[in-house]
């Protein structure tokens, strides 16, 4: 089993490559994961649900072309923010792309409301979350590491355990019984 990953974020791949060993590894043995650096084709903060998955989609194709169209299953993983009334949550969008087939699976991570005072910076001053998170806790790099998911949780749910869930929701297409559960 090959998979290429459209990201070389180690909280992402790191997500992937777990992930991956807990789904396939006895039904496929051994299990390689790629990581590939791809364009999203998004903003570099994705502001709705919408953006993050086209992002999602654009780096499971182009991981798989970029891996020379060899790979069993292309993934893409975007983060971002969505407003639902007039709360705004952060969470990540998956996208699994069967390259045999061109199938796709989606999922997401939970959600988590962000606070006004980070969303006042997003759309005010036009900051990452990536970069207001390093700027909050002087740390370097938070969105490869414990993210901001694992930061405002207090190490309870870092970034890379949160994509996990949206990740095998994703793969859920590939995992169970086609014709009796999925659209052909
Ligand atoms: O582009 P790659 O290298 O894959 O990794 P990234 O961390 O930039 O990941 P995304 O493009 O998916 O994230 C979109 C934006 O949201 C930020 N972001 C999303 N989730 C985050 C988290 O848990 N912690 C910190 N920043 C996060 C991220 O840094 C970007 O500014």
């Amino acid at each position: 089993m090959h998979i290429v990953v459209g990201t070389t974020n180690k909280a992402k791949v790191a997500c992937v490559v777990s992930t991956a060993e807990t789904i396939f590894a006895v039904a496929h043995g051994s299990v390689t994961v790629e990581a590939v650096d791809v364009v999203s084709g998004v903003s570099s903060q994705p502001m709705s649900a919408e953006e993050s998955q086209r992002g999602a989609l654009q780096r499971a194709k182009l991981a798989i072309e970029q891996s020379g169209n060899t790979a069993d299953f292309g993934v893409g993983l975007e983060g971002g923010v969505e407003q639902i009334g007039d709360r705004w949550f952060e969470c990540g969008w998956m996208c699994v792309v069967e390259r045999a087939t061109g199938r796709i699976g989606w999922g997401s991570s939970a959600r988590f409301e962000m606070s006004q005072k980070i969303m006042r910076k997003i759309i005010d001053e036009k900051k990452e979350l990536a970069e207001i998170m390093d700027e909050l806790t002087g740390e370097t790099d938070v969105r490869s590491h414990a993210g901001a998911m694992g930061i405002l949780t207090d190490g309870h749910l870092g970034r890379a355990a949160a994509y996990s869930h949206g990740l095998i929701f994703a793969f859920a297409p590939f995992l169970s019984d086609r014709e009796k559960y999925w659209d052909s």
